[in-house]
């Protein structure tokens, strides 16, 4: 479980990331974070795997108070928490396998993984993580010459890999088409209920958090001010969430064929 007990974050140039935030994530829940750009989406959800470190307030995961975490304990919640990035973040010159056997990194240890001693199991590991999400016959493919869906689907074979219970997800679509982003949420909420790992996921299309959120948090200038079951959400919520009239680059369209 994930508790935010008034966590706040003030930026060292004095912008105020969070405000007294309250709010507590079950295990296995799928949770879309929503809100306009500027929010504190990317700050919530970055200080669940202290990218970012509150400066008020107590963050616990399972029952322990992450702000206190020294590099050894932080190095054990990284393994932990998977994160899932807007620009994918793969080694651009590496390959698939690479990319995703670098998932086991955490619990291989540098030097054992610079050598690519990945043991068999890792590699099997690996493997299986690609064809969950359909792309293991890109295994020896440089990842720079994968599309932009394939490589968010290595970026989710990587943080499988890895066997998180928490995954983060920071505008996972923000770079892709309609199509590719809704087949992309569908690997994400699909890994979530197999695996019931908790997922929080950062979007600001209305229609694409609405489609794939079990739960959804809406942020205004650093807080929650909505928190609710997705089917307790219309429109109207995110009006209120965003402060405005909803327009059409709220959306970003239908789930085509493909
Ligand atoms: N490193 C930083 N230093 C100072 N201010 C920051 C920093 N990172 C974010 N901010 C500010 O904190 C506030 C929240 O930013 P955050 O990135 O969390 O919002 P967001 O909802 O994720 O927006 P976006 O969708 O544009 O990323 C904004 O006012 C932003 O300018």
């Amino acid at each position: 479980m994930i508790e935010f007990k008034d966590v706040s974050l003030v930026y060292s140039n004095g912008t105020q990331g969070l405000k007294n935030i309250n709010i507590q994530i079950n295990p296995g829940e799928f949770v879309v974070v929503v809100g306009l750009s500027g929010a504190g989406k990317s700050t919530l959800i970055r200080s669940i795997n202290r990218l970012v470190k509150p400066t008020g307030g107590e963050l616990l995961i399972d029952n322990e108070n992450i702000l206190n975490y020294g590099s050894r304990n932080l190095r054990k919640l990284r393994t932990k928490v998977g994160m899932i990035f807007q620009n994918y973040n793969l080694v651009k010159r590496s390959s698939v396998m690479k990319n995703v056997i670098s998932g086991r990194l955490g619990h291989t240890g540098t030097l054992r993984s610079m050598f690519n001693l990945y043991p068999k199991e890792d590699q099997a590991l690996a493997y299986r993580s690609l064809q969950r999400v359909n792309i293991a016959d890109k295994l020896y493919q440089r990842s720079d010459q994968l599309s932009g869906g394939q490589q968010q689907r290595v970026a989710i074979a990587r943080v499988l890999t890895q066997q998180p219970n928490i995954i983060l997800a920071d505008e996972p679509v923000a770079s892709l088409d309609p199509p590719t982003s809704h087949q992309v949420m569908t690997y994400l909420k699909k890994v979530n209920k197999e695996d019931n790992i908790t997922t929080i996921v950062n979007l600001h299309f209305i229609d694409m958090a609405m489609e794939y959120a079990d739960r959804i948090i809406g942020m205004r200038a650093g807080e929650v001010v909505y928190d609710g079951p997705v089917s307790d959400v219309n429109e109207a919520t995110f009006e209120e969430i965003y402060g405005r009239k909803i327009r059409d680059e709220d959306r970003v369209g239908g789930s085509d064929d493909e």
